[in-house]
């Protein structure tokens, strides 16, 4: 019988071995004076560096230089048992080329009144990172308290508005109670984004890591600045019902300056001289863009190619400047019957063309009729000496157009139907009559 309890006793310790010597964690089994009665191999190895002359009798000796009350704190606690300390951060001297641990983490238990049990764990990465996301915390207080051009903002998964800092008031002026749950279009004036729109350059940010654009901003004053938008996927994070919610950042950076610099090379790239509108070259790329993003959303896009009509007429008869005035009081109406979301630009002599997002073909006759109906008949406040009359063609994207120079033709043939019939009116590429 005595010999059983033996073998089970040998089997038992075999088992207590093998687990010290498997454990991820160091253990040092010691007297209550730190003499030290059993460790694991990998306990003996994290405290090497305090032992340079490879002697470990006594635990409490050897982390004297790095826990010097670690004995007095043992001897004094008074219950039979129990945890002494945890997670006690014990810091080592690195070596010269900082390798091994160099930061221990230290559980002391009590066994009984004779032994006690460290437990010790290389955490020198952890606490890396601690610091490195302490410095960066550190980092971004400052930033935050101290820029005063630049306003983060916390988007829920919807893009509305979440989280208020005071860099958020002091570049557009709006307090805690106007932003919070509001959509971040507020930021934006008037018409400047569509929802479609918000909700594409979130799905943007998702796909490719940030998204950013230049634009006028809206203080809460209803003045405006010059800002950039960043919008950067925040890493996912549990809302409701446990389900993971995206959330993003919004940097908002009034860039007033930077844009007075740029303005004039920007203005003499995109902008057409004589009306102020996107010259040819806005046009196309601004048309690209907007088919990259129909091809995501598949939402309508139309287009409007206005001409005037027998302007050559006007020049022979009034004079080349007074036929300048009529392009530049021609665009000044379509920009007052547009939205900030659609491309107004002159991309010929007299020849214009108004890209819609959001639009469809139905829609977009309703805007060119109103347009035609304004420039015949103007109202009081914008009459002008010359009457003149345009002519417009429209065409709406859908799968069978292959792309802008497809639609572009499609408007085209509408224009010139318009002309031919007459001119002073508006021609559906869908509704007119092709051979
Ligand atoms: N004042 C002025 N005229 C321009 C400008 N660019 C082109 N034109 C004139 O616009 C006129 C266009 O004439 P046409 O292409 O024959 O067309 P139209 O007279 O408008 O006749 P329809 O388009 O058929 O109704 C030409 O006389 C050009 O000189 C410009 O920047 N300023």
């Amino acid at each position: 019988m005595n010999h059983l309890t033996d073998v089970a006793d040998a089997q038992e310790y075999e088992a207590l071995l093998q687990f010290l010597y498997m454990a991820p964690v160091g253990l040092v089994q010691l007297a209550a004076d730190g003499t030290i009665l059993m460790l694991n191999p990998l306990s003996a190895q994290l405290l090497l560096p305090l032992c340079p002359d490879g002697a470990l009798t006594n635990l409490f000796d050897a982390l004297a230089p790095v826990a010097p009350d670690l004995r007095l704190l043992c001897q004094d606690f008074a219950p039979p048992h129990g945890q002494i300390c945890d997670a006690t951060r014990l810091y080592l001297r690195a070596d010269a080329a900082g390798n091994g641990p160099q930061v221990l983490s230290l559980n002391m238990l009590k066994l009984d009144p004779a032994r006690l049990m460290a437990v010790l764990s290389d955490i020198t990465q952890q606490d890396l990172r601690e610091r490195q996301l302490r410095k960066t915390d550190a980092w971004l207080n400052a930033i935050m308290t101290n820029i005063t051009d630049y306003a983060l903002v916390g988007l829920d998964s919807r893009g509305c508005i979440d989280t208020w800092n005071d860099s958020i008031g002091r570049v557009t002026g709006f307090s805690a109670a106007a932003v919070k749950g509001q959509p971040y279009a507020l930021f934006y004036p008037d018409g400047a984004t569509t929802p479609a729109q918000q909700l594409e350059r979130l799905r943007d940010a998702d796909q490719n890591g940030w998204t950013l654009d230049e634009g006028w901003r809206r203080r809460a004053d209803g003045s405006q600045f010059w800002g950039s938008s960043l919008i950067s996927p925040l890493p996912g994070r549990i809302g409701e019902g446990g389900v993971e919610e995206a959330a993003y950042c919004m940097i908002i950076r009034d860039i007033s300056d930077k844009r007075d610099i740029s303005e004039n090379l920007r203005q003499a790239t995109y902008c057409d001289h004589l009306t102020g509108l996107a010259n040819r070259r806005a046009f196309f790329e601004a048309a690209e863009l907007e088919l990259a993003r129909r091809q995501q959303s598949r939402r309508p896009l139309a287009l409007l190619m206005v001409d005037a009509d027998h302007f050559k007429r006007i020049n022979d008869a009034h004079g080349h400047p007074a036929g300048d005035a009529v392009l530049r009081q021609l665009a000044a109406t379509m920009l007052r019957i547009c939205r900030e979301v659609d491309v107004v630009a002159r991309i010929g002599g007299e020849e214009f063309a108004l890209l819609l997002p959001g639009v469809d073909h139905d829609a977009a006759l309703a805007v060119a009729e109103r347009l035609r109906a304004e420039v015949a008949q103007p109202p009081a406040a914008e009459q002008q000496a010359i009457p003149y009359t345009v002519s417009i063609g429209v065409a709406a994207m859908d799968d069978s157009v292959a792309g802008i120079d497809a639609l572009i033709k499609q408007a085209d043939q509408a224009l010139y139907a318009a002309k031919r019939h007459g001119r002073n009116q508006v021609v559906g590429w869908r509704d007119m009559e092709r051979p």
